[in-house]
């Protein structure tokens, strides 16, 4: 099977032959050499997935905790759960926003890691969402389950070879900033990449150039043009007063951040706080996607010791389900919107 993917397709695999992109000698002390993905690893899994979905999807979402929990009724238990009818777009998750959706279990997908969390039911999900051919990722791979980062973000590329040029990121997050309150959605304008300062990074190790390059730019991870839309849409549809842009971090989890460090992150700039989305925005990004995400804040962050206030997973995919209704309204509003302009990936 032949895949192009921006002029990259003849690029050699840099750094794993003794060649950097630098062109000096490279002397690899990666400890997941080896057991990285490779893009003919990726093709593989790519292959399987084309072999039963009859189309390709240019839309990609990611469903951040108890966004993506429900599992769909199948008529069989066989890997692939054709679905009986149409699903009402308002109910369930935002998987459930699927028309015609094709369920496939990540036990099922070669070299796919299996989800482990509460609230991430661990399937791809393929149909039209607005019209447009999408695949949604109903549970994300996060650090503290015991995955490297190039790890958590291999849907992402697996995505971009599918075909997918646009991905939606979402998020339950806490709130930081003071004006966020519980339920509210956050529109991510930026992020600061908490682990990357410590040197972790999902494109640490080998590029392959036929991602993307070596050193990405990441000024403008989050595609301006479609969060003001998004502002557009969250007006038309009532939201306004219940939407913002800010700062999203990610720390490694799983616990949730003392009040000393909540302080300095609100220090550092950042509106809310998780442990997904950055690197995976990082990695969309690295392969030309077009990236927009956001988060809801399930929580207050506890900034103070006068409390007996605590957050909890409960919390977060209680909220997540409150508000699932609203979130899947604005995505299928904005996905109309997006496509309407016709809004191109990053490197055009
Ligand atoms: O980022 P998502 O997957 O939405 O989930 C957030 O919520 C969980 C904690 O309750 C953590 O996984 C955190 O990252
Ligand atoms: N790190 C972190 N992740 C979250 N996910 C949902 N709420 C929170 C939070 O307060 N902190």
């Amino acid at each position: 099977m032949s895949l192009k993917l921006n002029g990259y397709h003849n690029a050699k695999l840099s750094g794993q032959n003794g060649t950097s992109t630098n062109g000096h000698a490279n002397k690899i002390t990666d400890p997941d050499i080896g057991h990285r993905y490779t893009y003919e690893v990726l093709v593989e899994t790519v292959d399987f997935i084309k072999s039963r979905v009859p189309f390709e999807p240019v839309v990609g979402i990611i469903c951040g905790s108890g966004l993506g929990k429900n599992q769909i009724r199948h008529k069989n238990a066989s890997d692939i759960l054709y679905l009986f009818s149409e699903i009402d777009p308002f109910t369930g998750s935002l998987a459930e926003c699927l028309t015609s959706p094709i369920e496939i279990s990540y036990t099922t997908i070669p070299n796919f890691p299996q989800s482990t969390v509460k609230g991430h039911a661990g399937s791809l999900v393929f149909g039209h969402l607005s019209g447009l051919p999408t695949v949604c990722m109903k549970g994300r791979f996060h650090y503290y389950e015991g995955y490297p980062l190039w790890k958590c973000c291999m849907p992402v590329r697996v995505m971009k070879l599918l075909g997918v040029t646009h991905l939606i990121i979402t998020n339950a997050a806490g709130g930081l900033n003071p004006k966020f309150k519980v339920g509210d959605i956050m529109f991510v304008n930026d992020h600061i990449n908490i682990m990357g300062f410590a040197g972790n990074n999902p494109l640490q190790g080998p590029n392959d150039e036929r991602f993307g390059p070596r050193f990405p730019p990441m000024n403008q991870a989050y595609n301006r043009t479609i969060i003001n839309l998004a502002k557009k849409v969250a007006k038309e549809i009532g939201l306004a007063d219940r939407v913002h842009e800010g700062v999203y971090t990610c720390l490694g989890g799983p616990n949730f951040e003392t009040v000393a460090e909540l302080n300095m992150l609100k220090m550092l700039g950042a509106d809310a706080v998780g442990m997904s989305t950055v690197h995976e925005v990082i990695t969309a990004n690295h392969c030309n996607m077009t990236v927009f995400a956001f988060s809801l804040i399930t929580n207050e962050c506890v900034v103070h010791y006068e409390t007996e206030d605590e957050p909890s997973h409960e919390e977060v995919m209680d909220v997540g389900k409150q508000r699932e209704d609203s979130l899947k309204q604005l995505v299928t509003e904005l996905l109309k919107e997006v496509f309407h302009l016709g809004i191109t990936t990053r490197r055009g």
